[in-house]
């Protein structure tokens, strides 16, 4: 696990969120297996990992909608149900919670009427872009403008830790851009804000933490920058003309991957070569060695999905 102590705040401060030896099954599937960890005020927090990794889980766990086989989950310092009913938690998560029949209106004005510190209903509507679709029937609404009702759902008060389980899935650019904004908000006025999302440029772009899970288990606990790290690996792309060896390059020291792609060249016979290797020197340096010229050569970090792509799939190779 990398930094555990880079990103939360001073220890003196009280966590928002505590999982300690958590552990979830579902007959012989253990969904969130011996889970432990501290969320603290004004953090954005990035829950990543694959299919089946745990994530919502892990979220139903947070709010109290399933019990852990053992552990302890803590919200401010109470159980999650004494922080709900405080109004300490707004939640969106990823379906159902859509009352059918009702208007958009109606079902915020229900929410609002529900929080111990609601705001007014106009700017939860206005906030969540759906003031003008506010006498529709919540069943005749799109996917994304659903998704966007859930959004004003989980803000229609001031809470202290909101809880997004892929809150932007179905929005469009516009909707999406609105929504992180209005989530920089929140964090910056002190929220804790923890979303589980599959994209992960959002994670990279938003969250000040994010956590790899894989197996109901924390792999990676630490800054977007911290989770590129980890991965050990660094990304080289080069141009060759003519034939390419494919066999040679695949023989390149440290090599994790290779890719070979037309490079669209105007003169044609151009392949464009992208590499990943754990040590960029030593196969730049074999490289040359083959006797190719590359071209256009770059070296640079891995991207936060290459990295997570990476860090899952060695965990893989390993338990199998
Ligand atoms: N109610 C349930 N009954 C049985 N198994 C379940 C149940 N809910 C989840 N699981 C299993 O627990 C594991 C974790 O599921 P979970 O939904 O928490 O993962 P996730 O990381 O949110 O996945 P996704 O990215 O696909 O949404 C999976 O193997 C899943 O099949």
């Amino acid at each position: 696990m990398v930094g555990m102590t880079t990103t939360a705040a001073p220890a003196t401060t009280a966590p928002v969120v505590g999982f300690d030896q958590v552990t979830k099954t579902y007959g012989s599937v253990r969904a969130v297996d011996g889970l432990s960890l501290r969320l603290y005020p004004g953090e954005t927090v990035a829950l990543l990992g694959p299919n089946g990794a745990g994530k919502s889980t892990t979220l139903d766990l947070l709010l109290g909608l399933k019990p852990a086989d053992s552990g302890a989950v803590s919200l401010f310092g109470t159980g999650p149900r004494e922080a709900i009913v405080a109004g300490r938690v707004g939640a969106m998560l990823q379906s159902g919670g859509l009352m059918d029949g009702v208007t958009v209106a109606e079902l915020v004005r229900l929410a609002c009427s529900l929080h111990p510190r609601p705001y007014p209903v106009s700017d939860v509507l206005a906030r969540a872009g759906i003031a003008q679709i506010a006498d529709r029937k919540v069943d005749k609404l799109s996917g994304g403008q659903a998704q966007r009702v859930r959004f004003a759902l989980a803000t229609a008060g001031d809470s202290d830790l909101i809880i997004l389980d892929e809150p932007t899935t179905g929005m469009d650019v516009t909707a999406r851009q609105a929504f992180w904004a209005t989530m920089r908000e929140q964090a910056d006025q002190g929220r804790t804000v923890l979303f589980a999302t599959h994209y992960l440029e959002e994670a990279d772009a938003i969250a000040d933490r994010v956590l790899v899970l894989h197996r109901g288990r924390l792999l990676a606990d630490g800054t977007a920058a911290e989770i590129k790290a980890k991965a050990g690996a660094r990304r080289v792309s080069f141009d060759l003309e003519g034939e390419v060896d494919e066999t040679a390059l695949r023989g390149l020291p440290f090599l994790t991957s290779l890719t070979v792609s037309n490079s669209g060249s105007a003169a044609g016979s151009g392949q464009t070569v992208r590499i990943q290797s754990t040590d960029a020197d030593a196969t730049v340096h074999a490289l040359y060695g083959l006797g190719v010229y590359p071209r256009n050569l770059e070296v640079a970090g891995l991207g936060l999905e290459q990295a997570f792509v990476a860090i899952t799939a060695a965990e893989e190779a390993k338990q199998s």
